[in-house]
């Protein structure tokens, strides 16, 4: 089991608000990770620290350290570098104004790729890898506004696989869906381990249950529980972390 992702002591701050409190935690190579916790408990600011989105907020602070496979990203990368091997996916759907071919293609032009073969097969293989392919295949130059959500979804997984991340954080990914295209998601989920490490906050205790292979619980900024999924949810060592799973809180 190797970690992508090390955590060492981190602290989180808006102005004097401390938000996130003496955090360590690693996220390990092909595999899921599911953050849970009440709401307002910082899983958001967290999951937005990994790939610094945080950076364009006025007064923040971020303080200790977080390690990409041997590298701290706040002190030794770029934020470019930082997300082209960091994708992240949001609640709601949030395709661009534009085709779906290009919304696929936005990351690697980006990046410099202009080859039109090149580009025909980076879009095919990530629209394939996020289950979409024989949807959209003969409608690739539609906007990509003309998709249901779910579809709107997996496209945008598919935009965040066409630049080669090594890991996907996703925010309640599926929380504006409707159950079918949510298990569509899950089952897309799942097969994304086989090649990237996943983080995702999610509400929904049996989503975590379903498709995580470890959760970490999170309450008032501290990080209270954090292990396999199946002895979370069996056996929860903390009575907190009981309590929440049980839905006797939060
Ligand atoms: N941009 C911001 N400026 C100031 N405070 C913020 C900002 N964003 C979040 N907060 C505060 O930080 C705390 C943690 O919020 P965060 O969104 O990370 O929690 P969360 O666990 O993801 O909540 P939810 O489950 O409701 O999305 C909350 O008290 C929130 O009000």
């Amino acid at each position: 089991m190797n970690s992508k992702i090390i955590v060492d002591n981190l602290n989180f701050y808006y102005g004097n608000m401390k938000v996130l409190n003496s955090i360590d935690i690693s996220f390990y190579e092909n595999s899921i990770t599911a953050l849970i916790g009440p709401s307002g408990c910082g899983k958001t600011s967290f999951l937005r620290i990994l790939n610094r989105l945080n950076d364009t907020v006025s007064n923040v602070k971020v303080e200790g350290n977080i390690v990409l496979d041997g590298t701290d990203i706040y002190k030794d990368m770029d934020p470019i570098t930082l997300r082209k091997k960091v994708g992240m996916v949001f609640q709601k759907p949030n395709p661009f104004p534009m085709s779906i071919y290009d919304n696929v293609a936005y990351g690697p032009r980006v990046h410099g790729i202009k080859k039109k073969n090149e580009l025909n097969e980076i879009v095919e293989r990530s629209l394939k890898s996020a289950f979409l392919w024989d949807e959209v295949k003969d409608r690739l130059n539609k906007s990509a506004l003309s998709l249901s959500g779910g579809q709107q979804q997996r496209l945008c997984i598919a935009r965040a696989l066409a630049v080669e991340p090594e890991v996907i954080l996703m925010d309640e990914p599926t929380s504006a869906l409707d159950p079918i295209a949510t298990s569509k998601i899950e089952d897309l989920i799942t097969t994304l381990k086989e090649n990237y490490t996943v983080i995702i906050v999610t509400h929904s205790m049996q989503q975590a249950a379903r498709i995580s292979d470890y959760t970490a619980f999170f309450l008032l900024g501290k990080l209270v529980e954090h292990e396999k999924t199946k002895y979370i949810f069996e056996s929860p060592r903390d009575k907190r972390t009981k309590d929440y799973i049980t839905g006797m809180f939060g």
